[in-house]
């Protein structure tokens, strides 16, 4: 839809176009939930908040594709992931990347969500359908599945079929993001800003673990004001900055920025962005490490992230260039049989945690005491 002569005057910017999309609520009941799929996605969220609330010893690992853009070869990876899952289940909790909104330094391609056919056209609509058929998919197949809330207003469209969500470190600093995460039924992880700064995500944390009222638009596509109970399930995502922060020392300084909050020390790490220094074949490295730190018996390191694909690495695209099935458009990730040796070498990991552990008066412990809170539905 173009805008007209006198729609031009009650829009007195640059825009150039405004087309209409769908709302929430029509495309939930287009491409309604089932049973199955909401026993996924909530026994994963149950699941993940045990590991964080350390109920549960063992590692959440979320790994996938750094971006979705073509929905087939994310079928064809969630179905290896699925028998992973099942394969490591006593050790890791394997959740799905399904990224679908890329946040930019400056500019580039936007996601699936923004950009189905990668051409710039910006076909909305149908990307909010593929996002939300294939989240179905995955999670019918018993795969739960995470992925980063960039715009708020696309959240309601999706966010019923995700176990575990991230708000990314160009926006964790965001009151927007952090009111979002407030009322979010899954536990979201915040990454540390680009520049390294961890303070940013225990703000973060502090601030989503609170109440808050804001302005926002509903399922139903209609501005609401709404009051959120706050999240008690968020926690920091290491990813690094100008250095990486994936070592012991790092690890302690994020725990001494949540403890300045009273809050729990419990911190995920991110293999891939700045602590590979965006080159796919660190994350291995960067996981040895990570390994060392579990098998001697760390027990703030609650998950650890990795950028996976079936094909390593990354290529650009352009109209007319035919793209190799399952490799990354966006950053560049490990394959496929580099991510089952990590997740095996994790989940060995998690053993040697669990016997280091033992063998001592304490054992595996809780910070936090107090029961668990009842799960939102
Ligand atoms: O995860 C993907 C990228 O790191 C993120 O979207 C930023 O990418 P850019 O710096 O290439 O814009
Ligand atoms: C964009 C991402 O990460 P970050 O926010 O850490 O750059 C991502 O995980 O896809």
């Amino acid at each position: 839809m173009s805008i007209n002569a006198s729609e031009a005057e009650r829009y007195p910017t640059r825009l150039k176009r405004v087309t209409p999309v769908m709302s929430p609520a029509q495309l939930c009941g287009e491409l309604r939930n089932s049973v199955q799929v909401r026993e996924t996605v909530q026994s994963a969220r149950r699941a993940l908040t045990r590991i964080l609330h350390r109920h549960d010893d063992r590692l959440a690992v979320i790994v996938g594709p750094c971006s979705i853009h073509d929905v087939n070869a994310a079928r064809d990876y969630a179905e290896k992931l699925a028998a992973l899952r099942q394969a490591h289940r006593g050790d890791v909790d394997i959740i799905m990347r399904a990224y679908f909104e890329k946040p930019r330094t400056t500019d580039g391609w936007k996601g699936l969500l923004n950009d189905p056919h990668l051409n710039g056209s910006s076909d909305i609509e149908l990307g909010l359908r593929l996002a939300r058929s294939l989240l179905l998919d995955i999670n019918l197949i018993g795969l739960p599945v995470a992925t980063e809330f960039l715009e708020p207003c696309a959240t309601h469209f999706i966010s019923d079929l995700v176990a575990w969500g991230a708000i990314g470190a160009r926006t964790a600093e965001s009151q927007i993001h952090r009111q979002l995460a407030s009322g979010l039924s899954c536990p979201i992880g915040f990454k540390n800003g680009t520049d390294g700064n961890v303070k940013i995500a225990a703000d973060a944390v502090k601030s989503a673990s609170a109440q808050h009222q804001f302005l926002t638009v509903g399922a139903d596509g209609v501005f609401a004001g709404v009051w959120t109970t706050g999240n008690p399930d968020c926690h920091i995502v290491l990813r690094g900055g100008v250095a990486p922060n994936y070592d012991a020392a790092s690890v302690a300084d994020a725990c001494l920025a949540l403890a300045q909050h009273g809050l729990a020390g419990r911190v995920m790490i991110d293999a891939s962005h700045g602590n590979s220094r965006k080159l796919h074949d660190n994350q291995l490295a960067v996981c040895e490490n990570i390994a060392g730190q579990l098998a001697g018996g760390s027990q703030a390191i609650v998950g650890v992230m990795i950028e996976s694909n079936l094909v390593c690495g990354r290529q650009d695209f352009a109209a007319g260039r035919p793209l190799t099935y399952g490799q990354s458009i966006t950053d560049a990730c490990i394959a496929w049989d580099d991510t089952v040796r990590i997740v095996e070498r994790l989940a060995q990991a998690v053993r040697q945690r669990r016997d280091a552990l033992s063998a001592t008066t304490k054992g595996f412990a809780p910070p936090e005491p107090k029961a668990l809170p009842a799960l939102p539905i």
